[in-house]
């Protein structure tokens, strides 16, 4: 494993970067990758074969090693080595607190084994959703290229379509975010369509004392450019089959 150039400085455990604001758990941890790394892993990204890509009305997207089908996982090969090192590796050598095991000690496979990478050019965002059953419920989402804010929502009490605001997490490039527990499957997560993200603050930011450079944001602004994110997890149910499966039904 390659623990990378020595310009990261992980935390001793993730008990140490936990967003304190916020119901159980979210970690952040600003400095997850180096600049190098990170414009390594976003020319793997952008090189690509085009079958990778799928194109939605906003956003364009990649699975890897391929897409859920029935929430399975057919495609059971590893990830390949630039999405493994550095992420898996370093979220793998963190404790959640002294002494402890990893946050995927308790999870099927004991490591994310499936990678969404989405693309969001300014004015664009996702839905407030939540991710559901199929994943072992931890979420590492690596942020590249371009700030913004995630947003936490809950449902309101009258059942009304729109659910409330309740929290603001900013991303930095290179950082990693780790959402867990109550945060997974009690709240929605989403990203508003904007080209600024604007009121920034140590009072609207739940993670404001754990950010890289929070005098960026003294002004209270945020102007996106695109930015990428990896979400790595841990796909319950991995189809047998899936090693077997000839080229036909594999992209590349
Ligand atoms: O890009 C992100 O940070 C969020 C992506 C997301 O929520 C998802 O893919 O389920
Ligand atoms: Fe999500």
């Amino acid at each position: 494993m390659n623990p990378g150039p020595a310009q990261v400085n992980l935390p001793p455990s993730l008990e140490a970067c936990r967003i304190t604001a916020l119901p159980p758990a979210a970690y952040y941890i600003a400095d997850f990758i180096t600049e190098e790394e990170e414009e390594a892993i976003l020319h793997k990204v952008e090189t690509a074969p085009k079958a990778r890509w799928r194109q939605l009305t906003h956003r364009r997207l990649q699975t890897w090693p391929s897409d859920l089908v029935k929430d399975t996982l057919l495609d059971a090969r590893p990830l390949p080595d630039w999405l493994e090192n550095p992420v898996v590796s370093r979220i793998l050598s963190i404790p959640l607190s002294d002494g402890e095991p990893n946050i995927f000690a308790g999870s099927p496979h004991l490591r994310p084994n499936h990678v969404l990478i989405n693309e969001y050019p300014p004015n664009t965002g996702i839905m407030p959703h939540k991710d559901g059953g199929a994943y072992y419920p931890v979420v590492c989402t690596v942020s590249l290229g371009s700030s913004l804010c995630l947003n936490l929502h809950k449902n309101k009490e009258d059942g009304a379509l729109d659910p409330e605001l309740v929290w603001r997490i900013l991303q930095e490039p290179r950082s990693l975010l780790i959402t867990t527990a109550d945060l997974y499957s009690e709240y929605l997560h989403g990203i508003e369509p904007v080209s600024v993200d604007v009121n920034l603050s140590e009072r609207s930011i739940a993670n404001w004392n754990l950010l890289r450079s929070p005098s960026l944001y003294k002004d209270g602004v945020n102007q996106r450019e695109t930015r990428t994110s990896l979400t790595y997890r841990d796909v319950l149910k991995v189809s047998k089959l899936g090693n077997k499966l000839g080229p036909m039904f594999k992209r590349l």
